[in-house]
């Protein structure tokens, strides 16, 4: 199974603004990335981002046909009202919970017609989700698109086969806002994973697209 990270940052490595404005993308970019959803079995967020920017994870901008949505949400606080549970009946979605999560949340989850896959005791346990997303579920690609938590976790984990993450020529600043990799993160850079540059595009917004291959560190 092939797991992309993808994300767009400010040049100071922001994904938001510290009041959790994240429009970064041009919409040369956001197509790209709609492709990408295009081909991809799923596409994977944090419940930080479901909560911050309601996202609807589809390929409304392109041709081609919706990845299923992957929320990672220890305890099942995704909001009925989401975009996500709203068209859960019309676009696959799976929310991926912990023993954290109420069976009152799993029962409300799965009524409003999302999967609820159970995987950790305290945070969920991400090697365990992408193992049935590939084994139960057959997945073959695999999107991830944030937050910082989600990357960091997936990153360390050793599960990325490639980063792709897009500069815009802005800068947001702000000691909260939030990075491309939040995390424990790694006291040497030493031991942190290491990446191949294996291309570059550039947009016509000014916009840095940068391919990396990870290397695997487990
Ligand atoms: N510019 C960009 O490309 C993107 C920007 N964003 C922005 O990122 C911000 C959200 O990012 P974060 O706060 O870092 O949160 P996140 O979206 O990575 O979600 C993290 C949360 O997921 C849950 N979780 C459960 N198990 C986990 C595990 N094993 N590993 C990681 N998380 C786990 C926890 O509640 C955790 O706090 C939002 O402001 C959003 O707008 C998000 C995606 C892309
Ligand atoms: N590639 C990219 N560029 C940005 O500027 C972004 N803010 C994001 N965010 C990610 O895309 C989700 C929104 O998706 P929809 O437009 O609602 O389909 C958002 O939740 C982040 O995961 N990505």
């Amino acid at each position: 199974m092939k797991v992309t990270i993808n994300a767009a940052m400010t040049i100071d490595g922001k994904i938001a603004t510290a009041s959790g404005d994240s429009t970064i993308s041009s919409k040369d970019d956001l197509k790209r990335v709609h492709r990408l959803r295009a081909g991809s079995d799923a596409v994977v967020v944090g419940i930080s981002t479901v909560l911050a920017d309601d996202p609807q994870l589809t390929v409304r901008l392109v041709r081609g046909k919706n990845p299923v949505r992957v929320v990672v949400d220890s305890r099942g606080r995704i909001p009925d009202d989401s975009q996500l549970l709203r068209t859960a009946r019309k676009v696959r979605t799976i929310v991926a919970a912990s023993m954290q999560a109420s069976a009152v949340d799993v029962e409300r989850i799965r009524q409003a017609g999302a999967e609820v896959i159970l995987a950790g005791n305290e945070a969920v346990d991400i090697k365990a989700l992408f193992s049935a997303l590939k084994k139960k579920m057959g997945f073959k690609k695999i999107l991830v698109e944030g937050g910082g938590e989600l990357n960091w976790s997936v990153l360390n984990l050793g599960l990325a086969d490639e980063l792709i993450v897009t500069i815009a020529p802005r800068v947001a600043g702000g000691r909260l806002a939030t990075t491309l990799v939040e995390g424990d993160g790694y006291d040497a850079i030493s031991q942190g994973p290491k990446f191949r540059l294996a291309r570059v595009q550039k947009t016509r917004a000014g916009e840095l697209v940068l391919f990396y291959k990870v290397g695997k560190n487990t």
